[in-house]
């Protein structure tokens, strides 16, 4: 297996924790050095900034459409080839700087009160069940505050332990282990892997079967799917020479949940647009807002009344080259020297369940927290 060069290896030590960094299962990238950021629009050209720097810049997508692109460029990328263990670029990392002592304390409390979100599911659900849209994911915040500074690389660290084939970020303050990846590109091919309806693990083997077996035959699950599915689709197919998809959805196993997942392969035609005006295109999809989309985005404003930023966006990189890897930016927390915001949200269509969606953020949830409050 490569290593690391010992130049890489200097350079990563040399940035400490400001570095950013972006991981899939077959190519790690960590960029150090100067990293100038700009605001930019999708469909803007943007190869002349990214060779100011070397060639590659890592971008995040807020969940509102129409708000700037983020786009920062590293004076110089690090990277890991397929066949690389990406767990070896945060290894390098170092142990991080000891906080000046071990914490002692955590306290968790959710932001929105599980009663009063519960209800905006049952008030959302009934939006559904009179057709004034198909789909809303609804989303809450629990706030980790501790009484020592949380180190963003051991909590990329224990992620990646537990999620290996996860798309691991930290960047634009915030760390994440996302399992959904909105869209890739090399250069003609395209391809998403897109989640949506969740089950719980189970304790074993045949109790997980069991769970992807309810899972697959749950009427309202498989609606939840369709409507994601059909949506990135219909975006891809006007710019597909061919599409590969499969037409049942895949189960995709966590460590907490598992998913439904279609993954789709395509074809580019040769005039296509380029790769942040497609992911454009379909972000955000009805995994982390619903469908239609103005619909869902007028109901996530009637009941949500907090901005969600860069959660519920897209977050990863771009080359010069316009190849790139953008995940869908959930299982993350935000966090900010002791205290942290984790977000967790759930698909409500016409005959969820509010106790039943809250279980479902929890399991979500449970993502994220053991690696920040891990002792
Ligand atoms: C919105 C989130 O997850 C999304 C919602 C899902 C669902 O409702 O079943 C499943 C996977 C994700 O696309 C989240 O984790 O915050």
């Amino acid at each position: 297996m490569p290593s690391l060069s010992d130049a890489a290896r200097a350079a990563i030590q040399f940035t400490g924790d400001q570095h950013i960094l972006f991981s899939s299962p077959d190519l790690s990238l960590l960029g150090v050095e100067q990293v100038a950021e700009y605001s930019v629009r999708p469909g803007q050209d943007v190869s002349d900034l990214l060779r100011d720097g070397d060639g590659v810049g890592f971008v995040a997508f807020p969940f509102r459409r129409g708000e700037p692109v983020r786009l920062a460029v590293p004076e110089r990328t690090l990277r890991l080839e397929p066949g690389c263990d990406h767990r070896m670029l945060l290894d390098s990392l170092g142990p991080p700087p000891k906080p000046d002592r071990a914490a002692r304390t955590y306290s968790l409390r959710p932001v929105e009160q599980p009663e009063e979100w519960c209800g905006n599911v049952a008030d959302v659900a009934g939006a559904v069940r009179r057709g004034e849209l198909r789909k809303a994911v609804l989303a809450r915040r629990v706030e980790v505050v501790t009484d020592a500074v949380i180190q963003p690389p051991q909590v990329l660290g224990r992620l990646a332990q537990t999620f290996p084939g996860a798309y691991l970020f930290s960047a634009f303050g915030l760390v994440g282990a996302s399992p959904e990846l909105l869209l890739s590109k090399q250069g003609r091919y395209v391809e998403s892997k897109a989640l949506a309806g969740t089950v719980r693990r189970g304790g074993d083997e045949a109790a997980d079967r069991e769970l992807a077996r309810w899972l697959v035959e749950s009427p309202k699950n498989q609606q939840e799917h369709r409507i994601l599915r059909d949506m990135v689709l219909e975006t891809l197919a006007p710019h597909a020479l061919s599409v590969q998809v499969a037409k049942e959805p895949q189960i995709l196993k966590l460590a907490n949940v598992q998913h439904l997942m279609t993954h789709l392969t395509v074809e580019l035609k040769p005039d296509h647009p380029p790769f942040l005006e497609l992911a454009d295109s379909l972000h955000p999809t009805p995994a982390v807002c619903g469908w239609p989309r103005d619909a869902a985005y007028e109901v996530i404003d009637r009941v949500e009344d907090w901005d969600r930023g860069l959660y519920g966006g897209a977050l990863g990189w771009v080359d010069a080259e316009d190849n790139g890897c953008l995940c869908v930016t959930i299982r993350c927390a935000e966090i900010d020297g002791a205290h942290a915001t984790v977000f967790a949200g759930s698909g409500i269509v016409a005959d969820s369940d509010p106790a039943e969606e809250l279980a479902e953020t929890r399991a979500k949830l449970d993502a994220l927290l053991p690696a920040l409050i891990a002792p």
